[in-house]
């Protein structure tokens, strides 16, 4: 007897070896999945996508290294780093056939969105979402199943997510750039595709709407469109309206101000049924004073049936999902959970436009 335990199962040649390998090589991928968003933020603090793109043209590793602020004894990792890029799609290597010369490293549509001096650049979303302390919850996931605190983040900072920003200052701005940065691109979207959503309305309320991107481009794009922007006290701290925007420090579950039309995006998907139900109530008392009617405008995530999605849209709905569960008290949710939350909060129709990736702009009348 050797002491060694047996399986408790009998190893069976062929294929179901074959298939025990395979199930061991996707455990390893989902492993180390994470390499890949901490290939590309490091990517990103290097700042390969703004070196390439300054270089005017395709560039070749030697002429990649000079310009890389980067220890030399690192130099020969460098293609490495490259070589995961360029799997996940943020670089290509251009080679030309039957020609010696090294390949040369090009930008591609990903990798152009994160250039520091692109207008719609994602880059303060990616620092903000991999900075340690928006991270650090996912370690708590486990814990959270099996204590009473509301999330996951909660249970790694013992305050709530919303609450954070005001203890953290550099949290509070990171998180709010990020989301700028979000609304600069959505809104170019919004106002070339569908500015029509906003015609005949004369004021607007962004509930939510952080530090006015949003509020700022539609005051722009309409020219007799009033705007508010109302959020959490340390969220407007210190910013200055103007004659068409101003700023107002509130919570959206108290009161919001009467306007033609309120906007909520990125909002809902935050809050669970019951809280969202309270938040739809206060905007549909906003829309209906002075006995108006007006509409709340929606820009959020609407879940689509799994078969008619790529595999990549799916995953990362399913990312933005577990998101909402490890960050707030939300969640995704398909068209008949939101068609639910309108009529529950007493509205009576929705229209929805697909115009913007993977979320969807809706229309909610009282
Ligand atoms: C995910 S961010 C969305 C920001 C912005 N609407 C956008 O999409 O760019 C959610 C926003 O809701 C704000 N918020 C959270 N709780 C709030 C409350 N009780 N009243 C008002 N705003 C609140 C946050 O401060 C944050 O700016
Ligand atoms: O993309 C995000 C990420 C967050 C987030 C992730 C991890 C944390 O520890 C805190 C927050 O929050 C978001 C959010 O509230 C939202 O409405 C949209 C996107 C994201």
């Amino acid at each position: 007897m050797s002491g060694l335990r047996q399986p408790s199962f009998e190893l069976v040649p062929g294929e179901h070896l074959a298939k025990l390998l395979n199930a061991q090589a996707l455990i390893w991928n989902r492993i180390f999945n994470f390499i890949n968003s901490m290939s590309l933020k490091c990517a990103i603090q290097l700042g390969i996508p703004d070196i390439i793109h300054n270089h005017g043209k395709p560039m070749t590793l030697s002429e990649l290294l000079v310009a890389l602020p980067i220890h030399p004894t690192k130099a020969c990792n460098v293609s490495r780093l490259m070589r995961i890029l360029i799997h996940s799609g943020f670089f290509v290597a251009e080679k030309i056939i039957g020609n010696d010369q090294e390949e040369r490293y090009a930008l591609t549509d990903a990798s152009r969105l994160l250039l520091k001096d692109n207008p719609l650049s994602v880059t303060p979303f990616l620092i903000a979402m991999l900075d340690p302390v928006l991270t650090k919850p996912w370690h708590f996931l486990t814990a959270w199943f099996q204590n009473e605190d509301l999330t996951p983040f909660d249970t790694a900072h013992g305050k709530k997510f919303w609450d954070y920003g005001g203890h953290d200052p550099k949290l509070n701005h990171l998180f709010n750039d990020a989301m700028a940065s979000d609304a600069r691109l959505v809104m170019s979207v919004v106002i070339d595709k569908c500015s029509a959503v906003f015609s005949g309305l004369e004021s607007l309320v962004d509930v939510g709407g952080g530090t006015g991107t949003v509020a700022k481009a539609i005051a722009d794009a309409v020219p007799s469109m009033e705007c508010t922007v109302l959020d959490l006290p340390h969220v407007v701290a210190g910013l200055e309206g103007s004659k068409k925007l101003k700023y107002i420090g509130g919570d959206m579950f108290e009161a919001v101000p009467p306007a033609d039309a309120i906007l909520l995006k990125w909002i809902l998907h935050d809050w669970n049924d019951e809280e969202c139900i309270k938040i739809l109530g206060r905007c549909k008392e906003a829309i209906t004073s002075n006995d108006k009617k007006g509409k709340v405008i929606i820009i959020d995530m609407i879940v689509q049936n799994q078969k008619e999605d790529d595999e990549e849209s799916i995953e990362t709905q399913l990312f933005f999902d577990m998101v909402m569960m490890v960050m707030a008290t939300g969640k995704e949710r398909n068209e008949k959970e939101w068609a639910k939350l309108f009529f529950d909060a007493g509205f009576s129709d929705y229209k929805i436009t697909h115009i913007l990736g993977l979320r969807s702009l809706i229309e909610v009348y009282p």
